[in-house]
């Protein structure tokens, strides 16, 4: 493939990450800001223009006000893709703050990138995999180009909606697992809150505006396996710090931008994104973040509900 100008935002594990699997085949940019000075590494508005590839591998929350900037600067045609799995303060996914700023059929087109690619994994050589999701196949698949020479697999896939809302949705049950693994509730417990997790996540995603397969895609539930088993994922870290007593990372109702899920679960009551009693697990799981009490017995009363039974847990 040809090479490409590729400006990567942020330089934390994913865009170190981006870097050390692009940079061999094309020309790799780089800008960062410190979120504690606010001080930027280079003019984005000299440093965008030209490029053919800009990846906000930044949190969501600061992508409106950078994809409005890369929007007023860019004059030629190029890709905007995101990694982030988290909603903003005004409760937008990246899929939702993209197509505001690059309508289609504008020169700027948009997807994202969402699956298991634990940025560690990558790094040290081994393999990921995630869609390349864009309403454009066509975006969708030179997405996926741009990684023909790397461990990075992608899927193109045509529901970036769908494909947000699973992979953001996820970090807020993951936690739960953990909670139930540091618990020691089992292995079979584990089992049954995944598949649960992973039935409602497709109904949300479909009240969403996505398709519910996408739920069962490598944004949903690969990302979702891989998150909630691997022992330095960080939401489920949440979980098992939770089930110890450690509340450090209790939701409270201000932003917490030290955890995207947790935050997630803060914005989508704030914003009412969902109706919460429709989705029993998610509900369990956003009490639990709040409020993390009596955790077990609160797990045990979600299953005896759901199979209709009224034994004490
Ligand atoms: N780490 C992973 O394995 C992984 C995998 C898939 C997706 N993601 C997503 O990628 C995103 C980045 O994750 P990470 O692990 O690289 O995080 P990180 O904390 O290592 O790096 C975040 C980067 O964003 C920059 N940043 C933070 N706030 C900013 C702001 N307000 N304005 C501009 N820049 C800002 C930081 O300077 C840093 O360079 C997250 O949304 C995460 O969900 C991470």
């Amino acid at each position: 493939m040809s090479q490409r100008r590729i400006l990567i935002l942020g330089q934390g594990a994913m865009g170190r990450m981006f870097s050390g699997l692009l940079r061999h085949d094309h020309h790799v940019s780089h800008w960062d800001r410190d979120p504690d000075s606010g001080k930027e590494s280079a003019v984005l508005e000299q440093l965008a223009p030209g490029h053919d590839c800009v990846i906000f591998a930044v949190p969501a929350h600061p992508h409106a006000e950078l994809a409005g900037r890369i929007a007023d600067c860019l004059k030629t045609p190029a890709i905007c893709l995101s990694i982030a799995k988290g909603l903003d303060a005004d409760g937008h996914s990246p899929a939702e703050i993209f197509a505001q700023h690059f309508p289609a059929g504008g020169l700027l087109r948009w997807g994202l990138v969402y699956g298991p690619m634990i940025a560690r994994d990558l790094s040290e050589g081994r393999t990921g995999f995630a869609l390349a999701a864009s309403p454009e196949r066509e975006t969708a698949e030179a997405m996926a180009g741009l990684f023909a020479t790397t461990r990075l697999y992608l899927q193109p896939d045509d529901d970036p909606v769908g494909a947000a809302w699973a992979a953001i949705l996820k970090n807020v049950y993951v936690p739960l697992i953990g909670m139930a693994d540091g618990l020691g509730l089992g292995d079979n417990l584990r089992g049954f809150l995944l598949a649960e997790a992973l039935r409602e996540l497709a109904t949300i995603v479909e009240a969403r505006g996505g398709q519910g397969r996408t739920a069962y895609s490598l944004a949903g539930l690969g990302d979702l396996i891989t998150t909630a088993t691997s022992a330095s994922s960080h939401h489920r870290g949440i979980g098992e710090a939770l089930a110890r007593g450690d509340h450090s990372h209790v939701a409270t109702d201000t932003a917490n931008l030290r955890s995207e899920g947790v935050n997630t679960a803060v914005m989508v009551q704030r914003h009412g994104l969902l109706r919460l009693a429709d989705y029993p697990l998610f509900e369990l799981t956003v009490r639990l973040l709040s409020a993390p009490e009596n955790i077990e017995t609160a797990i045990l009363d979600f299953v005896n509900r759901r199979f209709g039974r009224t034994l004490a847990a």
